[in-house]
Protein backbone atom coordinates (compact mmCIF):
# COMPACT_ATOMS: atom_id res chain seq x y z
CA UNK A 1 0.00 0.00 0.00
CA UNK A 2 1.43 3.29 -0.50
CA UNK A 3 2.36 6.00 2.16
CA UNK A 4 -0.46 8.58 -0.18
CA UNK A 5 -3.13 5.10 0.12
CA UNK A 6 -2.42 4.69 3.80
CA UNK A 7 -2.57 8.87 4.29
CA UNK A 8 -6.17 9.28 2.69
CA UNK A 9 -7.82 5.71 4.05
CA UNK A 10 -6.39 6.93 7.62
CA UNK A 11 -8.39 10.58 6.94
CA UNK A 12 -10.81 8.72 5.80
CA UNK A 13 -11.21 6.63 9.04
CA UNK A 14 -11.27 9.60 10.74
CA UNK A 15 -13.88 11.20 9.20
CA UNK A 16 -16.39 8.13 9.78
CA UNK A 17 -15.04 7.95 13.73
CA UNK A 18 -15.08 11.65 14.56
CA UNK A 19 -18.80 12.05 13.27
CA UNK A 20 -20.16 8.91 13.77
CA UNK A 21 -20.89 8.74 9.84
CA UNK A 22 -21.76 4.99 9.37
CA UNK A 23 -24.01 5.16 13.00
CA UNK A 24 -27.79 3.04 12.53
CA UNK A 25 -26.23 2.44 8.78
CA UNK A 26 -27.66 -0.48 6.97
CA UNK A 27 -26.00 0.10 3.75
CA UNK A 28 -23.76 2.73 2.10
CA UNK A 29 -24.54 4.09 -1.59
CA UNK A 30 -21.97 5.70 -2.95
CA UNK A 31 -22.89 8.84 -5.74
CA UNK A 32 -20.62 8.06 -7.68
CA UNK A 33 -19.87 10.60 -10.54
CA UNK A 34 -16.61 8.34 -11.91
CA UNK A 35 -14.68 11.30 -11.37
CA UNK A 36 -11.61 10.93 -9.05
CA UNK A 37 -12.97 11.86 -5.86
CA UNK A 38 -15.83 9.30 -6.23
CA UNK A 39 -14.02 6.66 -7.57
CA UNK A 40 -11.72 7.24 -4.36
CA UNK A 41 -14.40 7.54 -2.28
CA UNK A 42 -15.71 4.36 -3.48
CA UNK A 43 -12.08 2.40 -3.06
CA UNK A 44 -11.93 3.50 0.77
CA UNK A 45 -15.11 2.56 1.47
CA UNK A 46 -14.50 -1.10 -0.25
CA UNK A 47 -11.15 -1.38 1.94
CA UNK A 48 -12.77 0.09 5.02
CA UNK A 49 -15.82 -1.54 5.56
CA UNK A 50 -15.37 -4.91 7.59
CA UNK A 51 -11.59 -3.63 9.23
CA UNK A 52 -12.52 -1.73 11.82
CA UNK A 53 -16.01 -0.61 10.90
CA UNK A 54 -19.63 -2.82 10.24
CA UNK A 55 -19.39 -4.69 7.24
CA UNK A 56 -21.85 -2.59 5.43
CA UNK A 57 -23.60 -4.01 2.36
CA UNK A 58 -22.01 -1.16 -0.52
CA UNK A 59 -23.47 0.05 -3.51
CA UNK A 60 -22.46 2.46 -6.44
CA UNK A 61 -24.92 4.82 -8.33
CA UNK A 62 -24.57 6.80 -11.06
CA UNK A 63 -26.11 9.23 -13.09
CA UNK A 64 -26.24 9.58 -16.45
CA UNK A 65 -27.45 12.12 -19.51
CA UNK A 66 -26.23 14.51 -21.69
CA UNK A 67 -24.79 17.55 -19.52
CA UNK A 68 -25.28 15.77 -15.99
CA UNK A 69 -21.85 16.40 -14.34
CA UNK A 70 -19.56 12.69 -14.92
CA UNK A 71 -21.56 12.57 -18.81
CA UNK A 72 -18.05 12.18 -20.31
CA UNK A 73 -17.85 8.76 -18.47
CA UNK A 74 -18.50 5.53 -20.19
CA UNK A 75 -20.43 3.18 -18.78
CA UNK A 76 -18.22 0.35 -19.39
CA UNK A 77 -15.46 2.28 -17.29
CA UNK A 78 -17.64 2.44 -14.47
CA UNK A 79 -18.68 -1.22 -14.46
CA UNK A 80 -15.00 -1.90 -14.48
CA UNK A 81 -14.44 -0.68 -11.70
CA UNK A 82 -17.21 -1.68 -9.78
CA UNK A 83 -16.98 -4.77 -10.95
CA UNK A 84 -13.66 -5.36 -10.19
CA UNK A 85 -14.61 -4.24 -6.37
CA UNK A 86 -17.51 -6.90 -6.52
CA UNK A 87 -19.26 -3.66 -5.51
CA UNK A 88 -23.42 -3.70 -7.01
CA UNK A 89 -23.79 -0.41 -10.16
CA UNK A 90 -26.97 1.46 -10.66
CA UNK A 91 -27.63 3.39 -13.47
CA UNK A 92 -29.84 6.31 -13.37
CA UNK A 93 -30.85 8.92 -16.41
CA UNK A 94 -31.12 12.92 -15.69
CA UNK A 95 -33.43 14.50 -18.32
CA UNK A 96 -31.08 17.91 -18.40
CA UNK A 97 -31.29 19.82 -22.00
CA UNK A 98 -29.08 22.77 -22.72
CA UNK A 99 -32.03 25.17 -22.99
CA UNK A 100 -32.80 24.74 -19.15
CA UNK A 101 -29.36 24.23 -17.84
CA UNK A 102 -28.55 25.79 -14.31
CA UNK A 103 -26.61 24.12 -11.38
CA UNK A 104 -29.17 23.98 -9.25
CA UNK A 105 -32.29 22.54 -11.13
CA UNK A 106 -29.30 20.13 -12.76
CA UNK A 107 -28.15 18.87 -9.07
CA UNK A 108 -31.16 19.05 -7.81
CA UNK A 109 -32.31 16.42 -10.31
CA UNK A 110 -29.33 14.65 -9.47
CA UNK A 111 -29.97 14.09 -6.10
CA UNK A 112 -33.41 13.27 -6.20
CA UNK A 113 -32.72 10.19 -8.65
CA UNK A 114 -29.68 8.88 -6.73
CA UNK A 115 -31.83 9.27 -3.19
CA UNK A 116 -34.36 6.82 -5.14
CA UNK A 117 -32.18 4.56 -5.69
CA UNK A 118 -30.81 4.58 -2.67
CA UNK A 119 -33.49 4.09 -0.88
CA UNK A 120 -34.61 1.17 -3.52
CA UNK A 121 -31.33 -0.81 -2.84
CA UNK A 122 -32.09 -0.29 1.07
CA UNK A 123 -28.92 1.83 1.80
CA UNK A 124 -30.48 5.29 2.43
CA UNK A 125 -26.97 6.73 3.95
CA UNK A 126 -25.25 8.50 0.63
CA UNK A 127 -21.70 8.67 0.81
CA UNK A 128 -20.71 11.60 -1.30
CA UNK A 129 -17.11 12.73 -2.47
CA UNK A 130 -17.03 16.27 -1.40
CA UNK A 131 -13.44 17.12 -0.04
CA UNK A 132 -11.89 19.68 2.34
CA UNK A 133 -11.40 21.96 -0.56
CA UNK A 134 -15.39 21.96 -1.73
CA UNK A 135 -15.86 22.51 1.77
CA UNK A 136 -13.97 25.84 2.10
CA UNK A 137 -14.93 26.79 -1.87
CA UNK A 138 -18.39 26.04 -0.69
CA UNK A 139 -18.32 28.05 2.65
CA UNK A 140 -16.50 31.84 0.97
CA UNK A 141 -19.10 31.36 -1.87
CA UNK A 142 -22.00 31.07 1.01
CA UNK A 143 -20.56 33.79 2.46
CA UNK A 144 -19.80 36.57 -0.61
CA UNK A 145 -22.98 35.28 -2.32
CA UNK A 146 -25.74 34.85 0.27
CA UNK A 147 -24.10 36.17 3.45
CA UNK A 148 -24.49 32.74 5.14
CA UNK A 149 -22.13 31.16 7.16
CA UNK A 150 -22.61 27.75 5.57
CA UNK A 151 -20.24 24.93 4.65
CA UNK A 152 -20.48 21.48 3.65
CA UNK A 153 -21.13 19.08 6.91
CA UNK A 154 -19.70 15.69 7.33
CA UNK A 155 -23.52 14.59 7.84
CA UNK A 156 -26.61 16.08 6.94
CA UNK A 157 -29.93 14.09 7.28
CA UNK A 158 -32.18 14.63 4.88
CA UNK A 159 -35.52 14.32 6.92
CA UNK A 160 -37.84 15.37 3.88
CA UNK A 161 -35.70 12.35 1.69
CA UNK A 162 -35.61 9.52 4.41
CA UNK A 163 -31.82 9.40 3.69
CA UNK A 164 -28.70 11.02 5.42
CA UNK A 165 -25.82 12.15 3.13
CA UNK A 166 -21.86 11.23 4.87
CA UNK A 167 -19.08 13.05 3.33
CA UNK A 168 -16.22 10.56 4.30
CA UNK A 169 -13.81 12.91 2.56
CA UNK A 170 -14.39 15.59 4.65
CA UNK A 171 -10.54 15.53 5.67
CA UNK A 172 -8.93 15.05 2.44
CA UNK A 173 -7.37 17.91 0.35
CA UNK A 174 -8.02 17.75 -3.39
CA UNK A 175 -4.51 17.91 -3.87
CA UNK A 176 -4.09 14.37 -2.11
CA UNK A 177 -7.05 13.30 -4.21
CA UNK A 178 -5.74 14.22 -7.59
CA UNK A 179 -2.10 12.77 -6.79
CA UNK A 180 -3.81 9.39 -5.76
CA UNK A 181 -5.69 9.14 -8.82
CA UNK A 182 -3.05 9.89 -10.99
CA UNK A 183 -0.90 7.55 -9.06
CA UNK A 184 -4.00 5.28 -10.02
CA UNK A 185 -4.19 5.73 -13.41
CA UNK A 186 -7.89 7.54 -13.42
CA UNK A 187 -7.16 11.06 -13.32
CA UNK A 188 -9.05 12.31 -16.00
CA UNK A 189 -11.71 15.52 -16.61
CA UNK A 190 -14.97 14.34 -15.83
CA UNK A 191 -17.09 17.36 -15.79
CA UNK A 192 -17.75 19.01 -18.90
CA UNK A 193 -21.05 21.06 -18.35
CA UNK A 194 -20.66 23.96 -20.06
CA UNK A 195 -22.27 25.68 -17.29
CA UNK A 196 -19.93 24.25 -14.45
CA UNK A 197 -16.95 25.59 -16.19
CA UNK A 198 -18.03 29.06 -15.60
CA UNK A 199 -19.71 28.57 -12.29
CA UNK A 200 -19.27 31.45 -9.24
CA UNK A 201 -17.24 28.24 -7.37
CA UNK A 202 -14.77 28.71 -10.53
CA UNK A 203 -14.03 32.43 -9.49
CA UNK A 204 -14.35 31.70 -5.42
CA UNK A 205 -11.47 28.82 -6.71
CA UNK A 206 -9.39 31.53 -8.05
CA UNK A 207 -9.70 34.06 -5.26
CA UNK A 208 -8.30 31.53 -2.90
CA UNK A 209 -5.76 31.51 -4.75
CA UNK A 210 -4.99 34.95 -4.32
CA UNK A 211 -6.09 34.81 -0.69
CA UNK A 212 -3.06 32.45 -0.62
CA UNK A 213 -0.22 34.48 -1.58
CA UNK A 214 -1.12 36.86 1.66
CA UNK A 215 -2.51 34.63 4.25
CA UNK A 216 -0.64 31.31 3.56
CA UNK A 217 -2.84 29.25 5.95
CA UNK A 218 -6.15 30.10 4.49
CA UNK A 219 -6.88 26.71 3.74
CA UNK A 220 -6.34 25.19 7.05
CA UNK A 221 -8.36 27.88 8.69
CA UNK A 222 -11.10 28.44 6.60
CA UNK A 223 -11.57 24.98 6.51
CA UNK A 224 -11.26 24.78 10.47
CA UNK A 225 -13.80 26.84 10.72
CA UNK A 226 -16.31 25.42 8.26
CA UNK A 227 -16.23 22.37 10.55
CA UNK A 228 -16.57 24.16 13.84
CA UNK A 229 -18.80 27.04 12.69
CA UNK A 230 -20.73 25.87 9.69
CA UNK A 231 -24.12 26.78 10.00
CA UNK A 232 -26.72 23.84 11.47
CA UNK A 233 -29.40 25.04 9.06
CA UNK A 234 -29.04 22.40 7.05
CA UNK A 235 -29.50 19.99 9.54
CA UNK A 236 -32.37 21.81 11.29
CA UNK A 237 -35.73 20.45 10.78
N1 LIG B 1 -23.38 12.11 -12.33
C1 LIG B 1 -23.21 11.79 -11.05
N2 LIG B 1 -23.62 10.58 -10.60
C2 LIG B 1 -23.47 10.23 -9.30
N3 LIG B 1 -22.91 11.02 -8.38
C3 LIG B 1 -22.48 12.24 -8.76
C4 LIG B 1 -22.61 12.69 -10.12
N4 LIG B 1 -22.07 13.92 -10.20
C5 LIG B 1 -21.65 14.24 -8.96
N5 LIG B 1 -21.88 13.23 -8.09
C6 LIG B 1 -21.55 13.20 -6.65
O1 LIG B 1 -21.45 14.52 -6.15
C7 LIG B 1 -20.11 14.75 -5.67
C8 LIG B 1 -19.71 16.18 -5.97
O2 LIG B 1 -19.92 16.44 -7.33
P1 LIG B 1 -19.03 17.44 -8.14
O3 LIG B 1 -19.67 17.67 -9.43
O4 LIG B 1 -18.67 18.59 -7.27
O5 LIG B 1 -17.79 16.50 -8.43
P2 LIG B 1 -16.26 16.59 -8.28
O6 LIG B 1 -15.85 17.52 -7.16
O7 LIG B 1 -15.66 16.77 -9.61
O8 LIG B 1 -16.05 15.07 -7.75
P3 LIG B 1 -15.76 13.78 -8.60
O9 LIG B 1 -14.29 13.81 -8.82
O10 LIG B 1 -16.22 12.63 -7.75
O11 LIG B 1 -16.57 13.93 -9.87
C9 LIG B 1 -19.25 13.73 -6.39
O12 LIG B 1 -18.05 13.45 -5.70
C10 LIG B 1 -20.19 12.54 -6.42
O13 LIG B 1 -20.21 11.88 -5.16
Amino acid sequence: MTQLRKKIESACRKALFDFQLLEGAEGIAVALSGGKDSITLLLMLKAILGRGFPDLPLHAIHVTGEFSCGASVQESFLRGICDKLEVPLIIRESTQKRETLACYRCSRERRRLIFDAAKEVGAPVVAFGHHEDDSIQTLLLNLLHKGEFAANLPKVPMYDYGVTIIRPLIYVSEKALYEFAKQEGYARITCQCPVGQNSKRMEVKKLLEEIKVSFPNVETNLAQAALKYGSKKAISR
